[in-house]
């Protein structure tokens, strides 16, 4: 059996192009596009190849993009001074800081100071109580990806057994939320789980985000599960000279196994950029009393 491999790529796509559409409206009724403020620290490779593309994404869609880049030894109380006048700014709809920070800033206490209403990346604490209760609130744009690639792929997930490998408040936890609310019987495990290919074996539904290069292996899935792959590792160049990119799951094992599998890359990654669109249109028109299609 060979999995079907879940097209990332194509189904974020498809979501920006009905955001840009949805923006078009938006702009038609209230005579300004959403906007959304990125804000990079530093100089990290990888950050700021991501915060272009979501500077590009958000264009692409009609919205304003306001980039902060900051030197890597700005102090925290600068930053924290920026993210209040953000907070402040009517044009600004979303903020988000590119993480990770430089070790020097506290990052629990700059992510907490963003206005929860303008919280697109769904890190304040107040928003991940909204998760949990059930209130609108914004979801963490990686999980929220997760979830929409699990629903175009399997439909109603209640009653299904998933598991979620990796307890991070940015990915494991908020996306176990987000299962439960699908009523999946949910699992959580991490790395005092005690035999976690037989745990794993169970699941209907696998998400890793362990951040462990190729852990899971084909040997560890129930056949047919669906499995979502959230790792992003990096592995240094081998006797080809080149490095490349790969997931959590090992792949060629996996799609053996599984039903469907999501690749690394273009699998989660756009979905995640896909989802931050989706919440600063989301912010904007909540601010406005503006409708949306309840499915975006
Ligand atoms: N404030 C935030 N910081 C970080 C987040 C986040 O959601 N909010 N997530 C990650 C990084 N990230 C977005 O910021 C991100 C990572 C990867 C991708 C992506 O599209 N990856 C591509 C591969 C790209 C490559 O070749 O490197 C893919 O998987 O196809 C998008 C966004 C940490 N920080």
């Amino acid at each position: 059996m060979t999995a079907r491999v879940i097209d990332g790529k194509a189904t974020a796509a498809a979501l920006r192009e009905r955001i840009a559409g949805e923006v078009v409206r938006f702009r038609d009724a209230h005579g300004r596009a959403p906007g959304l403020a990125v804000v990079l620290v530093g100089d990290d490779p990888a950050s700021t190849v991501y915060v272009r593309s979501k500077g590009k994404a958000t264009l692409e869609a009609g919205m304003e993009s306001f980039e902060h880049k900051l030197p890597a030894d700005t102090g925290e109380k600068e930053l924290l001074e920026l993210v209040d006048r953000l907070n402040d700014d009517p044009a600004v709809d979303g903020i988000l800081i590119q993480l990770p920070l430089p070790r020097h800033i506290d990052a629990d206490k700059v992510l907490t100071r963003i206005d929860p209403d303008k919280d697109v990346d769904g890190f304040h604490p107040l928003n991940a109580g909204r998760l949990a209760v059930g209130l609108d609130g914004f979801v963490a744009c990686t999980p929220l990806g997760c979830l929409k690639l699990l629903r175009a792929e399997r439909g109603d997930l209640s009653g299904l057994n998933a598991v979620v490998i990796g307890r991070s408040n940015i990915v494991g936890k908020p996306m176990a939320q987000l299962l439960l609310a699908e009523s999946c019987t949910v699992t959580i495990a991490h790395s005092r789980t005690h035999d976690l290919p037989a745990v794993v074996r169970g699941a209907d539904i696998v998400v890793a985000a362990v951040g462990r290069p190729e852990m899971v292996k084909g040997d560890w899935l129930k056949p047919d599960a669906t499995v979502i792959d959230v790792g992003i590792n990096r592995i240094e160049a081998e006797e080809d000279g080149k490095g490349r990119l790969v997931g959590d799951v090992d792949f060629a094992s996996a799609s053996v196994v599984a039903g469907a599998i999501s690749p690394v890359p273009g699998g989660v990654g756009p979905m995640t950029i896909a989802c931050l669109i989706r919440n600063t249109l989301v912010s904007a028109a909540r601010r406005h009393g503006f409708s949306l299609p309840e499915d975006l």
